[in-house]
């Protein structure tokens, strides 16, 4: 039913729906099997749709027995610890509640999925011989145009060692909260609470949780730690130094609170969190208080709007802006469904309004920190080289692509840019 769901509002507003059918559930294993289901189908979709559509010839028109028979397909494709006999059977017992006569033609289905699964391989590689961006658009699973617009950006190897990474399942990523505790101490209560872990090579104060759940613990209610990736980490981890240097850092999209926080507990100063969202910045602010910073001030504020209480204010502007979040694709699978090309181009024209604004933000001398948690040149080096091209008075410091296959973490692009003058 969350599938349906999903799939009816044309994959949006996936987090609030899967959060709804989550706390419907009460085990962790159930939980866990849950987001493995929904996750699954969402990631193979295209893939689990070619069997389906092998075996009925006219696919299958009734979205909700369609997304049984997704869970269904994905589970005799990817779960191998569930045996064939229990995935028909629970299938067909959802099935028979919607229609009593539904029951035998979903077993008949998946039956022959099972039968003929060589056939539908051997099928996908007759396309991959003659028309190798469809293959991938279905073994992969994405969208043509993302795939076509990778190669563009990164070249046709590189896309495909990216599309194949964003498919795998990603740990779950905390950073330390280096105002409370230190790696040590952290790692050594995580081994008591029997949690699986394993401390971040590129940035030790990022540890990935392998196995347990670790938001029930006491540790996260003491704030020693918050939910963050290593790619999001870096924008303050790659330039600690700048950061220390700085008296007032505004962020200009700041909820839930990564890169705020990250910069809290490094600066010497304060920073502005701004977000236009109401709910994120109450998650926000509960998010400060569990953690215990004093150096934050929470407002809210829209930054397409120029704020001229800002103007000139700022020694650093973090510019963590909206995008179509290709990088975050292992996470919100649902990515892949429900963005196109035309969303990065209103995407893109997005971030340059608001870096305009954030321009003049700056004291002069100050720099501006501009990211995304995707990948693809339009909404990261094309959103620079426009910048630069209407605000003579910065130039380029340094600029990152972390590519999630090479970092082993999310998609994300982080650009520093010098406003010019003396601090
Ligand atoms: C990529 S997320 C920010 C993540 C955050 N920087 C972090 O590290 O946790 C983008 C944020 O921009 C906010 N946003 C979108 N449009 C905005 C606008 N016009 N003004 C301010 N915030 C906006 C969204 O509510 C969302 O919280």
């Amino acid at each position: 039913m969350t599938l349906f769901e999903v799939e009816k509002k044309k994959f949006s507003g996936m987090d609030s729906l899967m959060e709804k059918f989550h706390q419907k559930l009460k085990n962790e294993k159930d939980r866990a099997l849950f987001v493995e289901l929904v996750h699954g189908v969402l990631r193979y979709k295209n893939l689990i749709d070619y069997y389906i559509n092998f075996v009925t010839k006219k696919g299958v028109k009734d979205k909700r027995i369609l997304n049984i028979l997704r869970v269904a397909t994905y589970e005799l494709l990817f779960l191998e610890k569930i045996p064939e006999y229990a995935t028909v059977n629970e299938a067909c017992e959802v099935a028979s509640k919607i229609s009593p006569h539904l029951k035998a033609f979903v077993n008949a289905i998946l039956r022959n999925i099972i039968r003929n699964k060589n056939q539908i391989e051997e099928s996908l590689e007759r396309i991959k011989e003659i028309d190798l961006k469809s293959y991938i658009s279905i073994k992969l699973s994405y969208p043509k145009f993302l795939i076509d617009y990778l190669e563009e950006s990164y070249g046709f190897e590189k896309a495909l060692k990216i599309l194949e990474f964003l498919n795998t399942r990603p740990p779950v990523g905390i950073k330390i909260n280096t105002k409370k505790t230190n790696v040590d101490i952290l790692v050594q209560e995580l081994r008591k609470s029997g949690v699986e872990y394993e401390v971040n090579s590129h940035n030790s104060e990022i540890i990935y949780i392998l196995k347990g759940n670790i938001k029930d613990t006491q540790l996260y209610k003491q704030g020693y730690f918050y939910f963050q990736d290593l790619a999001s980490s870096l924008v303050v981890g790659l330039n600690k130094e700048d950061f220390k240097k700085a008296k007032k850092v505004l962020d200009l999209c700041a909820a839930p609170g990564g890169k705020t926080f990250n910069c809290a507990e490094v600066i010497d100063g304060f920073v502005v969190a701004c977000d236009i969202n109401d709910h994120k910045l109450d998650v926000l602010r509960e998010n400060i208080l569990r953690l215990g910073f004093d150096n934050i001030i929470v407002a809210k504020s829209d930054a397409e709007i120029f704020n001229p209480d800002f103007a000139g204010r700022f020694d650093i502007v973090i510019a963590d802006l909206p995008c179509t979040g290709f990088g975050a694709i292992r996470k919100k699978p649902d990515i892949k469904w429900n963005k196109s090309y035309q969303d990065i181009e209103n995407l893109h024209e997005l971030q340059v309004r608001i870096l305009d604004n954030a321009a003049s933000y700056l004291k002069r001398g100050g720099l501006l920190f501009y990211s995304t948690c995707t990948l693809g040149r339009k909404e990261n080096e094309e959103t620079v080289l426009k910048f630069l091209d209407k605000h003579k008075d910065f130039s380029l410091v340094s600029q990152i692509t972390i590519f999630p296959d090479e970092f082993k973490c999310d998609g994300f692009f982080i650009s520093k840019l010098r406003k010019e003058g003396e601090r």
